[in-house]
């Protein structure tokens, strides 16, 4: 059988596959882009962009309903088309999408961009529909997708994943949500927002993955007056009628559509793993190294959310950054992962950065909080709910990792993990600028009742700045 013979195949064009192929081409390297499926990948098709179009014209009608506040009058009778909502948000995932090909496979022939699902047949060695491709080095970019029980799908187009959700034409009367991590509560909040009768269920006894107890707890009261929310139970699914009961515990509601947002399986197992000549371990995941991506000291490389580390789009770039760099590189390099860094896009914002809470050794850690409700300018936002949890080490001061719920919480996640990769102590953060009134100002308040149990003060007689040298 003819084979096709290139120094590099990357497999999967979603975004790990695409930063990927930044390295790669610009290396005068022979390649090939292997996609199956959709192409536009899943951030701007069916995740990141269509689900934060959602939020903002979630938030945006919500928000009318504070608006009697300032004395408008008439934001009550305000109604929304949820179809014409619905039509916004895919218009804005088409233009993402088209913008996403365009800059990418659209100027690719076909002799470097292939359509097709690639499957080992050797450790060099793949196939799609037919052609034979053999390559020295092979990066696996494919992805994830969102975990479907198997009986569950018989209940067809009521069981809706974020692979279909951005696909209807209208909302739904009424919707379960099983799964309250990430997507479950952007979505949930979202459509609950744009009026639809929402339920949440998780087996857990927290939403988010949230760790820390107390930012938990703060987190199910504020969310849970958006939608109600039942945990601890894993849910089941019945028929009745043309409906969906869906029962947890003692909690049963009888619902139109359920949202399973469960989590998400790597794309892996269409990849016929076995013949790669890879160890795989017994959840059939390859070991490979975080910081140069190789499976091994195999010609394999696993980049994105396909191995399931930290499936967010940044880290996929990077990781397809180091991905390509190692595949065309006589020897292979090892890069510092940044500090992870998490942000939940519900209102308020649900974050966490650095390490969690259950990672942390309480023996050798201090934990500083703020609660939101006296902080002037989330006040006067009518956004005051919510709470900053920031971990110190003990001894040395230094900014360990934080949790919260809070507006704008976005923006303090990234203050925080830039300054966790700086490797700063709580004192060196108190001498940045704080401006008057915004949020930051909660932060430092955190900050400020962090820096009264860390050991390690500022040498300055004044704790918010540095005397000159
Ligand atoms: C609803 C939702 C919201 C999200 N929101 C955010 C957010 O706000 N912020 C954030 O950072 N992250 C978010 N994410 C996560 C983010 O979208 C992913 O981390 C990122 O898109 C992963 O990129 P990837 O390249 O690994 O995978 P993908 O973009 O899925 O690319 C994988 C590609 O490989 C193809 N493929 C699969 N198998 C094969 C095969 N055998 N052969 C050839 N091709 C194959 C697939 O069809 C696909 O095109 C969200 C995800 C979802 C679902
Ligand atoms: N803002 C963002 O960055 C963003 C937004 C959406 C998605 N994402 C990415 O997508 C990934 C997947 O999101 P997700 O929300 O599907 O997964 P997740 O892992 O965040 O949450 C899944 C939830 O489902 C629950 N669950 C699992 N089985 C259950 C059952 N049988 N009954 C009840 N509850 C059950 C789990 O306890 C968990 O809380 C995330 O890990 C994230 O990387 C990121």
């Amino acid at each position: 059988m003819e084979e096709k013979k290139v120094d590099v195949a990357i497999i999967g064009s979603g975004s790990a596959g695409l930063y990927a192929l930044g390295k790669v081409k610009p290396s005068g390297k022979s390649f090939v882009l292997i996609n199956g499926g959709e192409q536009g990948t899943t951030c701007a098709r069916v995740g990141c962009m269509p689900s934060k179009a959602l939020i903002q014209a979630a938030e945006d009608f919500h928000r009318c309903k504070i608006l009697g506040r300032y004395g408008v009058e008439g934001h009550k009778a305000l109604t929304l088309d949820t179809e014409e909502a619905i039509g916004h948000v895919q218009d804005l995932r088409d233009t993402f999408v088209d913008r996403v090909i365009s800059n990418s496979t659209a100027h690719m022939s076909d002799e470097v961009f292939i359509e097709g699902y690639a499957k080992f047949v050797e450790p060099n060695l793949l196939d799609v529909d037919g052609l034979r491709i053999r390559a020295e080095k092979i990066i696996i970019a494919t992805g994830s997708r969102p975990v479907m029980p198997k009986p569950w799908a018989a209940f067809g187009d009521r069981i809706l994943t974020t692979d279909q959700l951005f696909e209807e034409e209208d909302l739904p009367e009424s919707l379960a949500v099983i799964g309250l991590g990430v997507i479950g509560l952007e979505i949930g909040q979202s459509l609950a927002r744009l009026g639809v009768d929402v339920t949440g269920f998780d087996m857990l006894e927290t939403i988010g993955g949230l760790d820390d107890p107390e930012v938990a707890k703060a987190a199910i009261d504020i969310i849970g007056k958006d939608f109600p929310l039942y945990l601890g139970h894993g849910a089941e699914i019945t028929e009745e009628d043309d409906k969906l009961r869906v029962t947890a515990g003692d909690k049963s509601v009888l619902v139109e559509k359920v949202l399973a947002s469960l989590g998400r399986r790597p794309n892996l197992d269409n990849l016929q793993l076995e013949n790669a000549g890879i160890e795989l371990g017994e959840n059939g995941m390859p070991a490979y190294n975080p910081q140069t991506m190789q499976i091994g000291n195999s010609a394999i490389f696993l980049a994105g959310d396909v191995n399931g580390d930290r499936p967010l789009l940044h880290e996929a770039g990077d990781e397809g950054r180091i991905a390509g760099f190692n595949a065309t590189s006589d020897k292979i390099q090892a890069f510092q992962r940044k500090p992870p860094i998490a942000i939940n896009f519900v209102d308020p914002n649900i974050c966490h950065v650095g390490k969690r809470w259950s990672e942390l050794d309480q023996e050798t850690t201090v934990t500083g909080e703020v609660n939101l409700a006296p902080v002037g300018r989330a006040l006067i936002m009518g956004k005051n709910k919510g709470i900053i949890r920031v971990y110190a080490d003990k001894a040395s001061g230094k900014l360990l990792g934080s949790e919260m719920i809070c507006t704008k919480g976005e923006n303090l996640a990234h203050l925080l993990a830039w300054c966790i990769q700086q490797d700063l102590t709580v004192g060196e953060l108190l001498q940045m600028p704080f401006y008057h009134p915004v949020i930051e100002e909660a932060l430092q308040a955190a900050l400020y009742d962090l820096y009264g149990k860390v050991d390690q003060k500022n040498s300055s007689p004044i704790t918010e700045l540095r005397t000159v040298q």
